[in-house]
């Protein structure tokens, strides 16, 4: 890698500012800002139509934001057109604030403020940018004369402001501000608030864009601390982030930026923008959310403005994606999922008041995701914890500790075997087919009980398609049935496991019986029952687990050689 090529272009403040280290986390939402129709838009390969525009203005606005960029009026006809129709069919609500971005350029000035006739109220952006890069390469002038586009911009936004009626607040980005002296920054934005004169009542908006990232958080923040201490009119300035993801620390750097004395941020939703994208708004307010913190921001439907989102971007949120991705809340490995597993068992029992569940940062829930198929899904890495969990959640099968150990390899060989993820159905279906009612070679008829001071038992059994009747007693029916099976038929085992409940999903309400029995070379084998009638199911349960013995001992099963051989 040609190493010599690189070095860092970045500029750490003059006085080392590090306060933001000593607070810990965001204790209040800022003001988000959406730049999705914006920046965002101008960063898709086909920007959107009017019409998606407008969909997605909608979007937004159940999403909660308060502060949309709605475009860059100048630019194209349907950026024009659409501004136009939110202001003409008055689709902008009371509480809510559009925001438009213009160069310091008068023709491009004066066509903004043409498509902001008749609004109530706007936040009109200005930008030039201010690196040494872009002062040296792109505008090849002094810092002068960069100075100069922004003041000269400044006081014509404010002519055509005045010109128009309405009430407009004014907003400055130096952009590309991580590749520019601080001091230039500080200087350049202090000019800038010199032509507006910021109140009160009418703040002017700072931006302090990572236009690129090019530094590690910890820099930005101190940038952002410094500007924050210096500007002047700072109690009437709102200080706002805008970082993009070209190191993939957006979301980081504004979070650091709002521990340094940020209050607004300007991202998108899933990070759609220039390059790789703005910041992420979705995962810096689910983070604040997952410390308890409102953000002001309503994600409770998040698979339905993951599809409205592909669908008018074309862009996928990624599998990984924090809390949008579609596996963000999947574990398929056997030691994440027990976890899980047990950690929704404890919630469930103790009805605790805090999220805990363990590798889970936020219930999927709170963001309309589901347990069922969304947090445990099995493959050959899963375990029997989860495997049991799928069984139970989806179908009501509480297996034994034990008997989850012995099907959790069954299914992880059919997973591996067939490389590919098991469905639960499909995992039903290994189960029902290797536990359930199993009925060869030794097939349960029907029994009959008398009851002394002990049970008595007459069980019809077919064998080699012959139907043979046993008598048999026992402490209890069960037992007595287990004493045919050994006794007369000498098919030996021991230390029989028991344990049954009401199959309480899906139709009807079936008992489900469990039995374990151990072999004369201490080998357990498990078999399941299920039936309408609870002792039916038990029965069911014993001769299944008997049947996986014979069949896998390969016990001889007619009638006349067990005898004979008894
Ligand atoms: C970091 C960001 O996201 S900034 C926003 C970027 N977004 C967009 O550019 C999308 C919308 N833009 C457009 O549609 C077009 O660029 C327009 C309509 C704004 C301008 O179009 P044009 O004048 O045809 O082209 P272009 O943008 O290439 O103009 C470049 C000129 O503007 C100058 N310029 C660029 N930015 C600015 C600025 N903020 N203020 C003043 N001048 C600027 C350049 O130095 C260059 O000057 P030159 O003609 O003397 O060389
Ligand atoms: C217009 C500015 C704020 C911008 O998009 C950027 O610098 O990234
Ligand atoms: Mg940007």
């Amino acid at each position: 890698m040609n190493i010599e090529k690189y070095s860092r272009g970045y500029f750490m403040p003059p006085v080392k500012s590090l306060k933001w280290t000593e607070r810990e986390y965001i204790t209040e939402s800022p003001t988000w800002c959406s730049v999705d129709l914006r920046d965002g838009n101008q960063a898709l390969v086909v920007p959107m139509s009017l019409e998606e525009k407008l969909e997605y203005f909608q979007l937004l606005l159940q999403v909660g934001f308060k502060e949309i960029e709605v475009g860059f009026p100048a630019a194209s006809e349907t950026e024009f057109a659409f501004l136009r129709r939110l202001i003409e069919q008055d689709l902008i609500p009371d509480d809510v604030t559009i925001q438009v971005l213009t160069q310091s350029r008068e023709h491009i000035i004066r066509k903004t403020f043409e498509a902001l006739k008749g609004v109530n109220k706007a936040v009109v952006h200005l930008y030039n940018s201010t690196s040494v890069a872009q002062r040296e390469q792109v505008f090849k002038k002094s810092e002068e004369e960069i100075i100069d586009i922004a003041v000269t911009g400044a006081k014509m936004l404010k002519k055509y402001a005045d010109e128009t009626e309405g009430d407009f607040q004014f907003q400055y980005s130096p952009e590309s501000f991580t590749g520019t002296e601080v001091e230039f920054a500080l200087d350049i934005c202090n000019r800038v608030l010199d032509i507006w004169k910021p109140t009160v009542k009418n703040k002017v908006i700072i931006n302090l864009p990572a236009t690129v990232s090019i530094s590690m958080p910890h820099v930005y923040a101190s940038q952002i601390e410094y500007m924050s201490d210096h500007l002047n009119y700072r109690d009437n300035v709102i200080l706002s982030l805008h970082p993009h993801n070209d190191r993939g620390t957006g979301v980081a750097d504004a979070e650091l930026g709002m521990l340094a004395g940020a209050e607004r941020v300007e991202g998108t939703l899933f990070g759609n923008g220039e390059r790789t994208g703005n910041v992420d708004i979705v995962t810096l307010a689910l983070n604040m959310f997952s410390h308890g913190v409102d953000p002001k921001l309503n994600f409770e439907n998040i698979p339905k403005i993951i599809s409205m989102y592909e669908e008018l971007t074309k862009m996928k949120v990624h599998e990984r994606h924090p809390y949008g991705g579609e596996l963000v809340f999947t574990a398929f490995s056997g030691s994440h999922q027990d976890a899980i597993a047990k950690g929704m068992k404890w919630r469930e029992e103790k009805e605790c008041q805090y999220w805990t569940v363990p590798y889970l940062l936020i219930d999927p829930m709170d963001i309309g995701r589901k347990y069922e198929g969304d947090i445990i899904r099995i493959n050959s890495q899963s375990g029997k914890g989860g495997i049991g969990y799928v069984l139970q959640q989806k179908y009501g099968l509480d297996l034994p500790a034990e008997m989850r150990e012995s099907f959790g390899y069954s299914v992880k060989n059919v997973s591996d075997r067939k490389h590919k993820e098991l469905m639960p159905n499909e995992i039903y279906d290994i189960f029902i087919n290797e536990y359930v009612n199993i009925n060869t070679p030794v097939e349960f008829i029907n029994y009959k009980f008398t009851q002394n001071d002990h049970y008595e038992t007459i069980v019809s059994i077919r064998m080699k398609n012959e139907v043979h009747e046993f008598n048999g007693v026992g402490n209890g029916r069960l037992d007595a049935i287990s004493n045919v099976l050994q006794t007369q038929l000498g098919i030996y085992y021991k230390d029989l496991v028991y344990k049954e409940h009401a199959q309480e999903i899906g139709s009807g309400s079936n008992a489900v019986s469990y039995v374990g029995i151990t072999d004369m070379d201490g080998v357990v084998y498990w078999g399941c029952g299920i039936d309408a009638d609870i002792m039916t199911s038990s029965v069911k349960a014993l001769f299944s687990a008997v049947n996986k013995m014979v069949s896998s001992l390969q016990l001889p099963v007619d009638k006349e050689f067990i005898l004979l051989k008894k």
